[in-house]
């Protein structure tokens, strides 16, 4: 009717004037969020898309579009082409619409845009405006961060072109997607400590204001060490699939300064999980406690404070890599650490001993686990998994000589889960199998003077116990077990295990 009647210079200005009555008199009031904003991609509009998405699903409407996004293995449901959606907000309705329009010629355009305008329009009662748009527009944020999150594969990332923007600009972390099968449920490990672990990941992970309100950059650090093979990156793989964070393998040798190592930190993401896989080995951090200690373990002149001193001097870097102690310990811990947040920092090592104490501390490493060989009630979950066995279903005697092995055997899972993959399919020859391994283990440890080379661990594990910060995971177990007694108790304890 415009059209037709009117010129177009009176067109324009009647359009305005009936907006102007018809929003004097609507008791709604609209919002349009367009998928191009100026020259930027709107973020607010992908977040509704996917925030509608949850609710489109299982509403009514006929006709939905489907789309599964690049690196996702999840399917993602959304409105169509002028279609409406009813939302319930805290009492208040929200009405939206997606509105599709061809977009005007575009020869003028310097860059590329698709020939649909694509927006969202939201109306909601004005009187509801104040009371619910900004918590409204957050909750959406927050939703679909967590759709995209949930709908997305994890990736694993690794620095392996070193640390730096290359002359080709290629990014210095390199990721591929990260499908690894371990979880919770998978890793065997002492029930007790496994659910402690993981209420400490969940705590953190939803500890946003704890961390606020205390001041503490929201990250924490993780100590994984143990013999070979005893689960350190099954733990790694299971934290991020209960987490649902990304992975930052950090190959520490490919890093050739401290510099490049602080721009790796600050190309990760939060919600992820930086990695530092057999650390004793990546870089020489022993020196300054080497010197400090003296050589005597329990010599007068042990000095504590010096063990557990903050490390600012540093370790000279080892082989080629200038990366130095104080390096790392501000890559884990300085200003430059809570560039982001959310963010574990876990760090793996055969050898605990051979940390500098600085790197060890509360608040650089909160929790020290240790992975321990193979126990019973690790054996249990093993069992359980691999041969859908339980230990009840066995023998009594099978299990008092099971029982009486496993420790002497000092089996790793990976040893024991060997065993058990051959004869899967056969529980009966599994278990006997297993036996054999743990008696021949048993047997083998003694003709190899079992006295002499545990004790070195146990000097070891004895002196890791008294540098441990108080309150740690495992230290308490270490103490336990061998903090308390004298060298001569020690050696009797394992002739005793052995004969
Ligand atoms: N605690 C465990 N629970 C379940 N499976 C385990 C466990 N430990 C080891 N395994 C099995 O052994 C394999 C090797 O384990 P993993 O790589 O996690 O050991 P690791 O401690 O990281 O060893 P390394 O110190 O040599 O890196 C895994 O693929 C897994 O199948
Ligand atoms: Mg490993």
């Amino acid at each position: 009717l415009l059209h037709t009647i009117f010129p177009p210079e009176l067109r324009f200005a009647l359009l305005k004037l009936f907006n102007r009555v018809f929003n004097c008199f609507s008791s709604y009031c609209y919002f349009d969020i367009t998928e191009i904003d100026g020259v930027n991609t709107n973020e607010l509009y992908n977040a509704v898309q996917l925030y509608l998405s949850s609710s489109a699903s299982i509403t009514s409407g006929t006709r939905l579009s489907l789309t599964r996004a690049l690196n996702s293995s999840a399917f993602t449901f959304g409105l169509s082409n002028n279609d409406r959606l009813v939302d319930e907000f805290r009492g208040a309705t929200a009405f939206w619409e997606h509105c599709v329009m061809q977009r005007q010629s575009q020869s003028l355009s310097w860059r590329f845009l698709p020939e649909e305008k694509r927006g969202f329009t939201l109306r909601i009662k004005k009187k509801h405006k104040s009371l619910i748009l900004d918590s409204y527009l957050n909750h959406i944020m927050s939703r679909a961060e967590e759709i995209r999150r949930r709908n997305q594969d994890r990736l694993l990332y690794t620095n392996s072109r070193g640390g730096s923007i290359d002359s080709r600009g290629h990014h210095p972390w390199e990721s591929v997607p990260f499908k690894h099968p371990s979880t919770f449920d998978t890793l065997a490990m002492d029930p007790v400590k496994k659910a402690e672990i993981m209420a400490d990941l969940g705590e953190f992970a939803t500890g946003q204001s704890f961390y606020q309100k205390t001041g503490r950059a929201w990250k924490r650090g993780y100590l994984l060490y143990g013999p070979p093979g005893t689960g350190k990156s099954s733990m790694i793989a299971a934290m991020s699939n209960f987490l649902g964070y990304d992975v930052y393998d950090l190959e520490l040798s490919e890093v050739s300064s401290n510099s490049e190592l602080r721009k790796l930190l600050m190309k990760t993401s939060s919600k992820s999980i930086i990695v530092i896989e057999d650390i004793d080995c990546s870089i020489n951090l022993a020196n300054r406690r080497k010197k400090s200690m003296g050589i005597g373990r329990f010599e007068s002149g042990f000095n504590n404070a010096d063990v557990l001193g903050d490390g600012d001097g540093g370790g000279a870097g080892g082989g080629n890599s200038t990366i130095t102690l104080s390096g790392l310990l501000n890559f884990t811990d300085g200003l430059w650490s809570c560039c982001g947040s959310e963010r574990i920092f876990v760090f793996t090592t055969n050898h605990i001993d051979k940390l500098d104490p600085a790197l060890l501390r509360s608040g650089r490493m909160d929790m020290h686990i240790f992975m321990s060989y193979c126990s019973v009630a690790a054996l249990e979950i093993l069992l359980t998994n691999y041969l859908g066995l339980e230990m009840s279903e066995l023998d009594d005697e099978l299990v008092s000589e099971i029982e009486d092995l496993i420790d002497k055997a000092e089996m790793t899972p990976a040893d024991v889960s060997e065993v058990l993959i051959k004869n899967r399919r056969k529980k009966g020859r599994a278990v006997a199998d297993l036996l054999d391994a743990l008696r021949g283990r048993v047997e083998k440890r003694k003709g190899e003077g079992f006295k002499e080379k545990n004790n070195g661990d146990v000097e070891e594990q004895e002196k890791r116990a008294l540098e441990m910060p108080v309150g740690d995971c495992d230290s308490d177990h270490v103490l336990e077990k061998f903090g308390k007694k004298d060298e001569s108790n020690q050696v009797e304890e394992f002739n005793l295990m052995t004969s």
